[in-house]
């Protein structure tokens, strides 16, 4: 068992000497006394529980380093309590998160349980050690059972056995209903709980990161106590399986070879014990004595000693109606436009410029808005076409001079009053779709990082993989949901047209939604903090849906543009589903099954990203 304590921080920590318990101060620099290094071979640096050599360790550039350990050698034997000390800052968390493989040393050497942390077989990170971080690292959404449950199905336990476990650390804990959600307990409570997920799966090596930090005094025993009581329980269950009732049928039983040890606990000895840790070298000698724990072994095999282990964002006044908003458009007849328009159609080619000019309406249109300006451009041509239909037709001549010489058929595709809804809609369910996914996804693992979680997960052993893979299944249920009311609201609130195949238009969607995850998942694995994803995710989308063709079309945008457009995640897929909704047109066409193409490909590449930098990151 290895526990962190700051220094001064109102008693905590280790008091040194004591059978099984060790005092060391960290590190180096900053005027802070270094540890004592200790010298052994490589065969009983493996004996080890933790064995430190020679290690170095700075944070920051190689040119402007902030050394944190210098040359720290350090040996916890096993069935030992371990209490590191040292003043804040000094380094005792990057210990630990070397010594269970979070962080790799600069130099030197670090042995846990015989083996190299984050070396195949050496079971660290895994279920050998329990790990109980300084920040409280759980879920605040989970009760106490989900959390364990977790926990538990994390290190392969049976879920019976889980809840036998759980039942235990419950009533050992002191801790309220399991169904309590851990948002709602108190500081002390939630420590506790995270101390019963480092005890979970009853590891080899217990590794406590400043278990009592931020408690009151009362509850800071509490857990000494309990700490002390998870330690004998520990050495009960490593040898000694028969009780005798007095020392001395204890020894006996050592003497005849029936036992390999005998242990004995003092009548107070857990209090005494607690007021030996508190009161540190200040503790008078009868604390020191109670709280030893006598051993009497038989070291005639070195068995024993290898099954010990221990356990954590106008004209006038028509156009200034135009000009304040009044009016989307200004129309204007001069005082003779009638009688210059009859002029105009019976003279022909022999009008007058001034006929031609009287016989024009004039219009001032706001055009600010798109849409309705080219509405009342078309409406107003289609407008004057009858009326000058009606006019030849009164005067004996044929209307159809009246038409511009240009005949439009019925369209292939769409129709001759094209509507913008129509051109916008696949574009815009896609980006919806898309960017509620990032919105679902990107702070996730950062999250779960600021909590402490992420590196739990690591540190039991849980790769980047797993996390990754166990958020998409668990969000992608959330996505499907909002995917299915983007597309109802769309195409039945909202009318837009669906010629193709809509289990086609559905996949590509649902497609959509996942890219979208996995690019919140690159989001969320890069950024360290929360507002940083949301301003890479807002700083992403403005250019995405003004280079996707969604709203303005990619082969109206200079050349440049749309190579730029096409390499982005959407603007295939908006093409596609635009081909599938209004021209009908299935996967056979290159259209429509490059956007299927295109959006796989980028799901691969996020996901990959993504699971490199969680892997960088972890290391
Ligand atoms: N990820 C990091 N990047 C850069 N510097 C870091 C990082 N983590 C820690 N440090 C620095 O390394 C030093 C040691 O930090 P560490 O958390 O190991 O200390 P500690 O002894 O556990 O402190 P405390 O008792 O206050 O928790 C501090 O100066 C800290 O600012």
């Amino acid at each position: 068992m290895l526990i962190t304590e700051t220094g001064g921080g109102g008693g905590g920590g280790g008091g040194g000497g004591g059978v099984g318990m060790e005092g060391v101060t960290v590190d180096g620099r900053n005027g802070k006394p270094p540890l004592q290094t200790q010298q052994s071979t490589v065969w009983s640096r493996r004996q080890q529980a933790v064995c430190v050599r020679h290690a170095f360790k700075h944070y920051g550039s190689s040119k402007h380093p902030n050394h944190v350990l210098s040359n720290l050698s350090m040996t916890v034997a096993k069935g030992t309590i371990y209490g590191l000390l040292g003043a804040s800052g000094c380094g005792k968390t990057t210990l630990l998160s070397c010594i269970v493989g979070r962080r790799r040393l600069n130099t030197g050497e670090i042995y846990v349980l015989g083996g190299k942390p984050g070396t195949k077989g050496s079971g660290v990170p895994g279920k050998r050690v329990g790990y109980m971080p300084q920040e409280i690292a759980l879920n605040g959404e989970f009760s106490i059972r989900e959390t364990m449950m977790y926990f538990g199905w994390i290190f392969g336990m049976e879920t019976s056995e889980i809840q036998d476990r759980l039942e235990f650390l419950l009533n050992f804990l002191d801790l309220p209903s399991q169904n309590r959600l851990v948002k709602n307990l108190s500081g002390g409570q939630q420590r506790r709980v995270s101390f019963a997920v480092a005890l979970m799966h009853d590891p080899e090596l217990l590794i406590l990161d400043e278990p009592t930090v931020g408690v009151d005094p009362l509850l800071r025993q509490s857990i000494l106590v309990e700490l002390l009581l998870v330690f004998c329980d520990s050495l009960c269950k490593l040898g000694v399986q028969d009780y005798y009732r007095t020392i001395e049928d204890s020894i006996e039983a050592v003497k005849v070879g029936k036992a390999w040890a005998a242990i004995y606990f003092g009548p107070d000895f857990s209090e005494e014990l607690a007021a030996r840790m508190l009161l540190g070298r200040f503790a008078d000698e009868g604390t020191l004595n109670r709280s030893d724990i006598i051993l009497w072994q038989d070291l005639s095999s070195e068995l024993l000693n290898m099954n010990l282990h221990v356990f954590y964002p106008p004209p006038d006044s028509a156009i200034a109606a135009v000009e304040t908003g009044d009016a989307w458009g200004a129309i204007y007849f001069t005082d003779n436009f009638t009688d210059a328009l009859v002029a105009r159609m019976a003279l022909g080619r022999a009008a007058d410029n001034e006929t031609l000019d009287q016989s024009e309406m004039r219009v001032w249109l706001d055009m600010s808005n798109q849409q309705i300006g080219l509405m009342l451009n078309r409406d107003l041509q289609v407008a004057y076409r009858d009326f000058a239909q009606q006019l030849l037709t009164a005067c004996d001549n044929n209307p159809k001079l009246a038409d511009i010489p240009i005949q439009f058929k019925e369209p292939i595709y769409g129709s001759n009053d094209p509507s913008f809804t129509n051109f916008v809609a696949p574009g815009v369910i896609l980006t919806i779709v898309f960017f509620l996914a990032v919105a679902l996804t990107s702070s996730a693992l950062i999250i779960e990082r600021m909590e402490g979680l992420l590196d739990r997960s690591w540190v039991a052993g849980v790769t980047p993989v797993e996390i990754l893979f166990s958020h998409v299944i668990t969000q992608f249920v959330v996505m499907c949901g909002q995917t299915a009311l983007v597309l109802i609201f769309m195409i039945l609130v909202f009318g837009v047209e669906c010629k193709g195949d809509i289990f086609l238009v559905i996949i590509l969607t649902i497609l959509q939604g996942l890219c979208g995850m996995c690019f919140g998942f690159v989001i969320s694995a890069i950024c360290e903090l929360e507002r940083n994803a949301i301003q890479l995710a807002l700083g992403s989308f403005y250019p995405t849906l003004l280079l996707s063709g969604v709203i303005w079309p990619v082969e109206g945008m200079p050349v440049m543009l749309r190579y730029i457009s096409a390499c982005l995640p959407l603007t295939l897929a908006t093409t596609s589903l635009r081909s599938m909704l209004t021209r009908g047109w299935f996967i056979t066409e290159p259209d429509v099954y490059l956007g299927f193409i295109s959006t796989i490909i980028w799901i691969v590449l996020f996901l990959s990203i993504s699971m490199i930098v969680l892997k960088v990151k972890r290391g």
